[in-house]
């Protein structure tokens, strides 16, 4: 069973005057990971399409997405998928790839339709292409590595890339995953924005009980979105996007814009946010 939800664009003053309700509506989406189906959401920040496919043993299949507007999703599109879940298999372009827990497997524009089972639990992330790349799957230890952060600021992290142009080429799809040392729980702070890119976060590997904070806005205006296991923040291109967490988790981060150059960031001063 195929579900897509679509959200639309909203500028920062009508950003400005959501409650938590109007908020959560526009840029917090849950629920995608259900036994047996696939639970999409088309946004229309640089067209990214994200969302969850949980075969539970049994075989799903991504192929015709209606609000893609081509035959197959993947017809003017690539596709990164992180499995979170037990390994599992996906089919498409006509190879098989074994997608173990921490994987991420990209597929180029022109793969057709997407095959995926066993006990994966997969996080999907779609932007529009140009021009296809070569389908690769990039396992954990081939991933860039890049330590952040320290035990004294509560952020010391390692920034997984997997989705760079050091590491696996891709149209405009950046993705990658954020992990912490024990008792650290603050992610991407001091914050930053990037307005020629939007980016998407998947907080997972929270304790059920556990909740992280993520903050969003303008700089000077910022809002805050309480996030439970396998929430996802879409994060406007004019927000910054950080968090901090009330127990250890991990997220995965994705972009698609203007450039695949991941340190294309403007920093924000501590003193200017509000
Ligand atoms: O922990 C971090 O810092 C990040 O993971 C940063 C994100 O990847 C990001 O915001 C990139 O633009
Ligand atoms: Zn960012």
């Amino acid at each position: 069973m195929l579900t897509v939800e679509t959200r639309h664009a909203i500028d920062p003053a009508t950003a400005k005057g959501l409650d938590t309700a109007g908020l959560r509506s526009h840029f917090h989406a849950d629920g995608l990971f259900a036994d047996g189906e696939i639970r999409l959401v088309y946004t229309h920040y640089d067209r990214l399409v994200l969302g969850g496919a949980v075969p539970a043993g049994g075989s799903l299949v991504l192929d015709h997405v209606k609000e893609c507007g081509t035959p197959s999703i993947l017809d003017r599109r690539e596709m990164g998928i992180l499995n979170i879940g037990e390994s599992g298999t996906v089919s498409a372009g006509g190879t098989d790839y074994t997608v173990n827990k921490g994987d991420v497997l990209y597929l180029g524009m022109g793969s057709g339709p997407v095959t995926l089972s066993g006990g994966g639990r997969f996080y999907i992330l779609s932007a529009p292409a140009h021009r296809s790349c070569p389908s690769r799957l990039i396992r954990i230890e081939d991933a860039r590595r890049v330590e952040m952060g320290s035990a004294e600021t509560s952020n010391e992290r390692v920034i997984l890339q997997f989705l760079h142009p050091e590491v696996a080429e891709s149209c405009q799809l950046l993705m990658g995953y954020t992990q912490f040392a024990p008792g650290s729980v603050w992610n991407t702070m001091p914050a930053h924005l990037h307005d020629r890119r939007m980016e998407a976060y998947l907080y997972f590997e929270l304790d059920a009980d556990q909740r992280v904070f993520h903050f969003m806005g303008q700089p000077d205006e910022t809002r805050h979105l309480v996030m439970a296991n396998e929430d996802v923040v879409i994060s406007p291109p004019w927000s910054i996007h950080c968090g901090a967490g009330t127990g250890a988790y991990t997220f995965c981060w994705a972009m698609a814009g203007d450039n695949v150059d991941f340190t294309d960031m403007d920093m924000v001063a501590m003193g200017d946010l509000r």
